[in-house]
């Protein structure tokens, strides 16, 4: 077999159903979908007779020849040897990879179908030139699937290549269409690697014009989708809190200047707080569950809230229409599963929802946010959270969690809130305690930060916060008001109170915000036994020297850190005092002025410890090239 370079970009695989081939011939629609721009074709028939799918895969080989992409044959080695395909793709139960391999040469594309993190790794291992990852979503085109894997399964398994030393590359396969294909892209995509395509059936075989289908997912597939456009472009986001509460006035005073258009796809028991509450922070609320009308109302550039709280079957087609409009024209929308956990209806209907389209932001309490998350054996009693045995950090790590997975704004709610993007992660502890005591208090703040990100949609995580800290502030001032005796009166005070912060802001008095209390999580420190706050100089503190007792010592402990002549000189000379060996890695530390690293390493090395470098410490470790990391 020949070598030749590939673009898995917009991978055809073919299906002779004639549901999908309605009386055309195969070979004209492949034709037909290469000159719209397919980049590789798979000729994949299950049934066929021996001599029929050499005859057929013989013709589809003088097409992609004739454009130069490769042909590409399912399960059949076989086939492909007699026709000269360029490779073939294998299931996991069909022959062995190396076998393929040696049958076909080091020159032969060999896929390999994946729908975990195992299977992945095993075919990169084993030379697998791509792997198909799938079931994305549920398709009629193959129904009997091993398992619906999502975006969320598709980001694990890419975050699993990317760490490999073999390179692989990787297309997704199962329901992927022109409504779908940007988001598959952006939401898949792991830190470091991103799918190098997307495989699509029906979208381009059943397509009455596989010409014009192609061509329309090859330009989807080159542009990033309309929901993440401003993020993309004008991405610069704020860093660390100081800076981002500055930003908060000009949204807050944006919302009145822009009165953005607040769609609200509510439950009945809190329509009416939320049309006021939406007015009073000088947004245009409009309450319309009717999926009919959302196309229209998607065009006016305001945003979208669909919460659960009152789900039927037929309100939850309507979400997906809205959904689906609102993400094609880039309006922001708010996901708020009200309830997620409590039934097995409302688990079906999130998970539904997050395969139909993408959510810029997902708004619940802990328990929500789990079941949203997937977690096993939850169940929530009603809609309300509950108690929570977590601590503030693991409650942080649940949002950042859900954020980085959908690639998008946790807010998750409760006596402390926490809001995350994935990279940066805030704790809120505003708030007042007649919130908790009022019906729809949690929707509306769904409405509120809605009406924020409608009109600051380059920083989602900005807008929420904005949202949060308006919402929340205005809800202490209300509660300390000589007039508010309890919940009843607590609700016109906290409306007048949001009207009346958007007005001050309006008018360039940002005190309100002094009361606000925001705390940054540091949360990268994924896996540390102890994170512990130190105002000395040195790391020696007693949060950090229970973990190395001399008696169950002593310990061989690297340093690393800033600044080189001051936290990590002391840190190593206590280290030393109670008797531990210390590595200090002259490549992992630093200081502001670099003439100091040289001298405070001198210095440590004369002290008696070992200064060296990381990978001379880490191979080290290792000792032995057998080793697997
Ligand atoms: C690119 C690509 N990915 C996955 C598949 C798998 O489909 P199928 O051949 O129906 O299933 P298995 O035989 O692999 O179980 C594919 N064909 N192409
Ligand atoms: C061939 C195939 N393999 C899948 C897998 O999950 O491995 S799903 C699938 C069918 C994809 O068809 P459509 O693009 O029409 O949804």
């Amino acid at each position: 077999m020949r070598k030749m370079s590939v673009d898995y970009s917009l991978y055809l695989v073919t299906d002779s159903a004639e549901t999908l081939l309605r009386g055309r011939d195969l070979v004209e629609v492949v034709k037909a979908a290469v000159k719209g721009g397919v980049t590789i074709v798979q000729f994949r028939d299950k049934t066929g007779e021996t001599g029929e799918l050499v005859r057929v895969a013989k013709a589809l080989h003088a097409v992609t020849k004739q454009y130069n992409i490769p042909l590409i044959v399912n399960d059949r080695i076989d086939v492909a040897l007699a026709v000269g395909a360029e490779g073939v793709h294998l299931g996991q139960d069909d022959i062995d990879l190396q076998i393929a391999r040696k049958l076909l040469g080091d020159n032969a594309i060999i896929g390999v179908s994946v729908s975990s993190v195992d299977e992945a790794v095993r075919a990169a291992k084993g030379g697998a030139n791509y792997v198909g990852i799938g079931t994305l979503f549920a398709t009629s085109t193959k129904v009997d699937t091993k398992s619906v894997i999502g975006t969320a399964g598709v980001k694990k398994v890419l975050g699993a290549l990317s760490a490999m030393d073999e390179k692989v590359s990787a297309v997704a396969i199962g329901g992927v269409n022109l409504s779908n294909v940007q988001r598959v892209i952006y939401q898949s995509k792991a830190s470091f690697k991103a799918l190098d395509g997307i495989a699509v059936v029906s979208a381009i075989i059943a397509a009455p014009d596989p010409t014009k289908a192609a061509k329309e997912l090859k330009g989807l597939t080159r542009q990033p989708p309309a929901f993440a456009v401003a993020n993309v472009q004008n991405g610069r986001k704020v860093k660390g809190y100081q800076a981002l509460i500055q930003s908060v006035p000009a949204v807050v005073k944006m919302l009145g200047q822009a009165r953005p258009l607040c769609h609200n796809m509510t439950n009945l028991v809190v329509q009416n707080f939320a049309a006021n509450v939406s007015l009073a922070i000088g947004a245009s609320p409009i309450m319309s569950s009717n999926g009919g009308e959302a196309a229209d109302l998607a065009r006016l550039k305001g945003s979208l809230v669909i919460n659960m709280g009152t789900v039927t079957p037929d309100g939850l087609e309507a979400y997906i229409v809205a959904l689906r409009a609102y993400n094609m024209h880039g309006g922001p929308v708010i996901l708020d599963p009200v309830g997620a956990g409590a039934t097995r209806t409302r688990r079906d209907a999130v998970n539904r929802l997050l395969s139909e389209g993408y959510f810029d932001m997902i708004k619940g309490n802990e328990q929500e946010i789990k079941s949203v998350l997937g977690e096993e054996n939850l169940q929530q009693n009603g809609v309300d959270s509950g108690g929570s045995a977590l601590t503030d950090n693991d409650r942080a790590r649940l949002a950042k969690k859900l954020a980085s997975r959908e690639r998008n704004v946790v807010l998750m709610t409760g006596p402390t809130d926490f809001l995350s993007d994935g990279e940066r992660t805030f704790a809120v502890n505003n708030g007042h305690e007649y919130l908790g005591k009022i019906t729809g208090s949690g929707c509306t703040l769904g409405t509120t930060v809605a009406s924020c990100l409608a009109i600051q949609r380059e920083d989602k995580l900005l807008a929420a916060l904005s949202g949060v800290l308006l919402f929340e502030i205005a809800a202490e001032h209300a509660g300390l008001r000589e007039d508010v005796k309890g919940p009843g009166t607590f609700v016109p005070a906290f409306i007048d109170e949001l009207y009346h912060i958007t007005k001050q802001t309006a008018a360039g008095n940002n005190g309100w915000l002094a009361a606000s209390k925001i705390n940054e999580m540091e949360l990268s420190l994924e896996g540390a036994v102890e994170c512990a706050d130190k105002s000395a100089f040195s790391m020696w503190v007693p949060e950090i020297q229970k973990h190395f007792k001399l008696e169950d010592g002593p310990y061989e402990i690297a340093v690393v850190g800033i600044e080189s002549h001051i936290c990590v000189t002391q840190t190593t000379i206590d280290l030393l005092a109670n008797g531990h060996k210390v590595y200090v890695l002259a490549d992992g530390v630093s200081s502001c002025n670099p003439q100091e690293v040289p001298i405070a390493l001198d210095r440590l090395r004369k002290e008696g410890a070992v200064v060296t470098t990381s990978e001379s410490f880490l191979f080290e470790c290792m000792g032995d090239a057998g080793i697997g990391e």
